[in-house]
Parts: structure tokens; sequence; C-alpha cells
């Protein structure tokens, strides 16, 4: 069955505003949808999957609209359609429309240049190709553009992870372990999760394998003070709390109350209870102060480009630019410092991000150790050996799309020695 005409008026008319890339583009979805509750659920899907279509191929889809017919938005628009529903779905299409969409479908994209077969700004190709070469750029590009499979981790506290997907094979749906995170599921379709009752009892949540390995890689114990320094909405907070088996203590820090109250609901659905959010005003608060050199683990999941997360988030690349990135690089090398004090000797640190340039990654690790010789670093191999994660790694946890089917992580663990 054809999908509702309004479709690519919809597509068009929030693209306008998606890509003026002033705030995230599942923001900027979301809203439209609310005001436009006439919107089917199939169409919404069909509207969403386009627009993010046209953010992973964004300056391909520009190159192609400058052929058809039309306002230049709604050939964009109909681009990304064409390319996730399929011309044949849409209604509402003229005859010139459905031609050209053809047309533009022939296309080998591997013919085109460099800068339209990835997609990437400029300014991240060219750090790219400085970095990794054509082949392993175009590989990573390639598997950064597409979209990323439904990842869950099993609540470890009271439950097991065969038993919850003996449970989802019931729904039914179709999923298999993840093959690193030993808490992980994958879900290949990505069917609506919230009514289930393994989520409403907290026994799934949604999370990237990688930023499962991000918790895992801390290491925390039952009976242990432990900071997760930028919490967010408490992803990695709720599988350090598991972890932890809900005793000691679990600070959840972070500057964004609303960010933080997101975390709320996702806590009573846990059952856990030894988590303790605080919002602090900033990486230097007095509350953190109060806490130095009493904590055995400390995790800084460090603000960042987000670049390690464009299968999910595709307008990120659009929106960081080289000021932004030299910016937070400022900001992570300050909030490692003063999370770095709060870990007590023989404690550990981690600072991590879902970025894969060198600037926020290896060179603020080592920037770190340089200046802070009470630290050392734990190599990670030794560390996901301790965690019995089959995992090859030297120094750092370097996660890639295109290698480990995961978004883009990495990690440094420091050990305090004094
Ligand atoms: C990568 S996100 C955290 C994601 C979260 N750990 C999770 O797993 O869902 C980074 C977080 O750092 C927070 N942040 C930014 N500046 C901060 C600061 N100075 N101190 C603590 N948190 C900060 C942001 O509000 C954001 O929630």
């Amino acid at each position: 069955m054809r999908l509702h005409p309004a479709v690519i008026g919809a597509a068009e008319e929030v693209l306008r505003e998606v890509m003026r890339f002033t705030g995230p583009a599942d923001v900027t979805l979301s809203r439209y949808f609310k005001e436009h509750p006439k919107l089917g659920s199939r169409e919404r899907n069909a509207v969403a999957e386009g627009v993010y279509a046209v953010l992973r191929n964004k300056l391909a889809y520009a190159s192609f609209s400058e052929s058809g017919q039309g306002s230049a938005m709604r050939r964009i628009a109909l681009l990304g359609l064409g390319e996730t529903v399929g011309a044949d779905a849409l209604a509402g299409l003229s005859e010139e429309e459905a031609a050209w969409l053809n047309r533009i479908a022939q296309i080998d994209r591997q013919s085109l240049p460099i800068n339209l077969r990835t997609n990437m700004p400029q300014w991240l190709l060219d750090k790219l190709l400085a970095r990794d070469g054509e082949a392993a750029a175009l590989a990573l590009a390639d598997a950064l553009n597409r979209p990323a499979p439904l990842d869950l981790r099993v609540n470890a506290l009271n439950w097991k992870r065969e038993d919850v997907i003996a449970e989802l094979a019931k729904a039914p749906i179709v999923c298999e372990p993840t093959p690193y995170s030993p808490i992980g599921i994958r879900v290949p379709k990505k069917p609506a999760l919230q009514n289930l009752p393994l989520f409403k009892d907290g026994a799934i949540e949604v999370q990237d394998e990688g930023s499962q390995l991000l918790a895992l890689i801390l290491g925390a114990k039952r009976g242990e003070m432990v900071v997760d320094f930028c919490a967010g909405a408490g992803g990695k907070t709720l599988a350090l709390g598991a972890a932890m088996r809900n005793t000691g203590r679990l600070y959840a820090f972070d500057v964004s109350e609303k960010r933080l109250a997101k975390l709320k609901p996702r806590l009573a659905r846990s059952g856990l209870s030894n988590v303790h959010p605080v919002v602090i005003a900033h990486e230097n608060d007095a509350k953190v102060k109060r806490l130095v050199a009493k904590i055995d683990r400390v995790l800084v999941d460090a603000p960042c480009s987000g670049l390690g997360t464009l299968r999910r988030n595709p307008d990120m690349k659009w929106r960081q630019t080289p000021e932004t990135v030299a910016e937070l690089t400022v900001k992570q090398a300050s909030i490692l410092a003063s999370a770095s004090r709060l870990v007590k000797p023989g404690g550990r640190l981690v600072y991590a991000t879902c970025s894969l340039l060198d600037e926020e990654n290896e060179a603020i690790a080592q920037q770190f150790l340089a200046a802070n010789d009470s630290f050392s670093l734990l190599p990670m191999r030794d560390v996901l050996a301790e965690q019995k994660i089959a995992l090859e790694m030297q120094d750092y946890l370097k996660l890639l799309p295109q290698v480990h089917q995961t978004d883009g992580f990495f990690a440094a663990v420091f050990v305090r020695n004094k």
C-alpha cells in the first residue's frame, strides 16, 4: 500500500528546519510530529527515514538535485524518500519526478568523486584521509553512513541474557547475543519496545554494544564508591549500578539538570537504589571537591563531537566544525583533570568518548599522563583480559563501526599509583 501523499510535503517541510542545523535532528523531528498529529505511524517512520537518508547523503544529493524539477528541497526530500521507502511507495509523484528518481537510482555511487562518496564535510574527510589513507577512510565513512542495528543491554541485576532472548523470541522479536558485550543483545529490525513487559520491568535498555563495553571496563564492583562524572541520561550509570549489584554508592554527576532528569524513570524501572544523581555547576564544583581521593572508580564519558555515532546521529557531521572540536578538547582536558582528583590511590579512572578524532582521544589521554605522574596507563589489552572481553586492542580501546559493528568509541584506563 502506498504512503499518504502528505509524506513528501512533510519531509520537505521538516527538512527545511533540520538542514539549518541549529539543533539535533531527532529533536526537530519529534517536535514536528507533535505539531502534526494527523501523520500516521507509517508516515512518520517514512519521513524520519527519508530525513536521515538526506543527512547521511547530503553532498551526493545536493549534486543529484542540480537536475530535476520543483523546489530544491522537494528534490532533496524525494531523493531521501526514494532511497529509503522507494519511489513506488510514494503517492503524489509526478511522472517527471518518478522518471528522474529512476535515472538517479541508476547512478553508480562508486564512480562519484570521493567527497560525494563519503558525504563527509571537507575538513573531516581531509583529517581521515591524512590519518587513515583512502581505503580505510572510505570503509569508515561507508560504515558511518549506514543505519545502526538496535542494541539492548540486559539489566544484569536480575536478568540473564539467555532468558531475555527467550522472552523476546516469544514477542516475536528476532535477536542475537552481541559478540563482545556479555550483556548485549542485537536486534536487526527496529521493533517498538516501550510496551514490552521486559522493558517496563527494567530487564532491557537500549544501548550500543560499544557503550556497554565502556561501562564494563571501569570494572566497578560490589560495595565500591564510584562516580559517573558525565552521566547524562544515565546509559552507563545504569550498567555500572547493576555491575555493583546495587550495593556501594554510585554518584551520577552532570551539568545538565534536564539530562539527569531523564535518568529518573530509567532508574525506577531498573530497580537500582545505589545511584545518587547530582547536578553540578561545572567540573570544579564544590560538590566534586568533597569527594577528593575518596572514590574507587571514576568514569569520564566526556562531552565530545559525537562523530563516532554518525550511524545514529548523521546530523553531527554537519553540526561540528574544527572550531567546535577545538573548544571540546579544552573542556575534555579540564573535566578529566578535575575528575582525576576524586580517584583514591589504587583506584581506576576511565576517559571515554564517542569521537573518532585523535585530538579528542589519544591526545587528551597522553596530555593527562604527561601532566599527572601519580597516574599510569593500564593497557587496554590487560583490562579486556581482566573483564574476559574477547577484543584485540593495544593501549587504548578503539571501536570502529566497520570492524566491530559498534558506534565509534575511544577509551583509556588509568590507575592512580599514589
Ligand atoms: C557523552 S555525554 C554522556 C552520556 C552518558 N554517559 C550516557 O552513557 O548516556 C556527555 C555528558 O557530559 C555532560 N557534561 C558537559 N560538561 C560537563 C562538565 N563540565 N561536567 C560534567 N558533565 C558535563 C553533558 O551534559 C553530557 O550529558
